[in-house]
């Protein structure tokens, strides 16, 4: 299935998923807990199968217990029964495998025929490469060329960011995996995509009467998308050195949720129906035209050493695998505009750091203020309406209106209409990679990023890094643990607004009054 979108709530045909890189980070922490998850919601049913994939050597049953390892630290089920996990535990078997060595396909090839059989499988196969993307070309090949693609059922790819380096070999990468699958066959996960909350913005938008008709350059001031992460480089330093905020968080995340906020109407909810109003939207985007436009709407910062919560925290450049004179931005905000008919004028302020006070993504959409002196008299300044999309941690809908303080004559006071969905249904809600496996597996691409949509992505990040090129004059230090350069604030300053909520809580998580 293509075209349509796949309403179905069980994966009623079955499929043999692949990991490769089963023995990795991503794998561990995310892809086993969601096949869990999956199948104790009866979502997939006995029809299924795990081959996990790496060069490490690992049995079956040393596989299937680092598969229960994940799960019993990861997964929000916890294994009921010993009973239970022997009738899941069965699906999972191991091969270990070099996938520049196209003879292991050929013995894949063979164990997953016997696994069909077995699980009454029909032909259905979905790879996911949880692998460095320099290994995308080669085991797309040796899938080919090992007859892993000869099959009655459908064959599709998976696979994670990064989606190249920059929009050149984005390109090579997208042709190498092109000579082997089809556009449709070709699954790209951005798990921001999968997050309850940022699905939930095109429900909101288009199923309620009060924001449409607002949601334009008439009422809307500008939108503020805000991710902050507690945490540094952690054990990734090698390849965020190599990446920074700009290609780590903007080019995919970000970026796309501005999509999700700025895109028209889709004419039907098919998957290729909204990927083309997503693509409009990134083709909108206004291009940086050279340094100075660059300077003066993208702050860049680094973090040093600092305190968070009492405790010291060591510099970026100290890092494990970092490079000690390194001038990789861990703190990036920006001002940028969707230079189409409805957006015009409106800035878009996205900002995104590492070692920030608080773990929170937010949308925050504020609305133009109504003319106060006409009634008020000009000494009482009304604030502006908010709708504020609450992603993560904390998954919510909060809305600011304004209305009579009680009591007082004539007084204005802001109230706060406040959803908390994660207080309401608690964490237990579908992990990101639970959606997007089991959305990849019953063929709706919908919340996976087509190929025009990363190459526009690119040519927007290209321009801000081909002038960061060999110069950080403007690269700023902030104190790990603080809220990042104050020359972010003062982007939203030059055009008379600030970034909500105010600065400077240590609270867990970003509180709204
Ligand atoms: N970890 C995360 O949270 C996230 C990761 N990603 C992306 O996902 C991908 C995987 O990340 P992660 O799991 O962290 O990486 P890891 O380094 O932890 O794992 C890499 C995996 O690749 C396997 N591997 C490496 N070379 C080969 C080879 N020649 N043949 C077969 N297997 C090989 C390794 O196993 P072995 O050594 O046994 O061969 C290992 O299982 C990367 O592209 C990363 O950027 C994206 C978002 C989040
Ligand atoms: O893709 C990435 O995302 C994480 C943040 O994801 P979240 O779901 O925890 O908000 C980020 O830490 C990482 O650097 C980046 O590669």
């Amino acid at each position: 299935m293509t075209e349509m979108q796949n309403q179905e709530t069980v994966l009623s045909e079955g499929a043999v998923f692949y990991i490769f890189g089963a023995t990795g980070d991503l794998a561990r922490r995310k892809l086993f807990p969601a096949i869990y998850s999956l199948y104790r919601e009866g979502k997939l049913t006995e029809n299924f199968a795990v081959i996990g994939l790496a060069r490490r050597p690992r049995t079956n049953d040393e596989f299937r217990a680092d598969v229960r390892a994940s799960i019993d630290e990861f997964c929000r089920y916890q294994v009921q029964a010993d009973e239970d996990w022997g009738q899941f535990a069965k699906h999972f078997e191991y091969k270990p495998l070099d996938i520049n060595h196209v003879d292991g396909f050929r013995e894949l090839k063979i164990q997953t025929e016997s696994l069909e059989r077995e699980f009454n499988i029909p032909g259905n196969r979905l790879f996911y490469l949880a692998l460095a993307p320099e290994l995308f070309g080669g085991v797309s090949r040796n899938l080919r060329d090992g007859g892993m693609l000869e099959t009655e059922g459908w064959s599709r790819l998976v696979i994670e960011k990064p989606f190249g380096y920059d929009l050149k070999s984005a390109e090579k990468l997208n042709e190498e995996l092109r000579s082997v699958f089809k556009e449709d066959q070709i699954y790209r996960i951005d798990h921001y995509l999968g997050k309850e909350m940022v699905q939930n913005i095109e429900v909101l938008r288009f199923a309620n009467a009060f924001f449409e008709p607002l949601w334009n350059n008439k009422h809307i001031a500008n939108v503020q998308i805000s991710m902050s992460e507690t945490v540094g480089v952690e054990e990734r330093g090698g390849y965020y050195d190599q990446a920074g905020a700009l290609r780590d968080m903007v080019q995919n995340h970000m970026l796309q949720m501005l999509t999700m906020i700025a895109m028209e109407p889709p004419s039907r909810l098919h998957p290729e129906d909204i990927r083309d109003e997503k693509v409009k939207v990134l083709r909108s985007l206004r291009q940086y035209m050279n340094a100075d436009e660059v300077s003066n709407h993208v702050v860049r910062g680094q973090y040093a050493a600092g305190q968070h919560r009492g405790k010291d925290l060591p510099g970026y450049r100290e890092e494990e695998k970092v490079n000690p004179v390194s001038d990789t931005e861990t703190y990036l905000a920006a001002r940028v505009f969707v230079d189409n008919f409805r957006w015009a004028g409106v800035p878009f302020y996205i900002r995104t750091g590492k070692r920030l006070p608080v773990k929170t993504t937010e949308v925050v959409v504020e609305f133009k203020s109504m003319p106060s002196n006409v009634y008020l008299g000009s000494k009482h300044k009304l604030e502006p309406n908010l709708l504020v999309i609450r992603v993560n941690p904390m998954e919510g809908i909060y809305v600011r209106i304004n209305g009579k303080t009680p009591g007082a004559e004539g007084g204005i006071t802001p109230l706060a209409m406040d959803f908390c969905q994660s207080c309401m249904i608690g964490i237990n809600t579908p992990e990101a990679y639970e959606r997007l496996i089991f959305d990849a597996a019953r063929g709706d691409s919908t919340y996976f990023t087509r190929w025009d949509e990363v190459a526009a992505a690119w040519a927007f990040v290209d321009r801000i890094a081909e002038a960061w090129q060999g110069t950080n004059d403007d690269l700023q230090m902030y104190p790990a643990g603080s809220w990042g350069p104050e020359a972010a604030d003062q982007l939203l300053q030059q055009d008379g607004f600030h970034w909500w909520p105010v600065n400077g809580q240590e609270e867990d998580t970003v509180i709204w009054k």
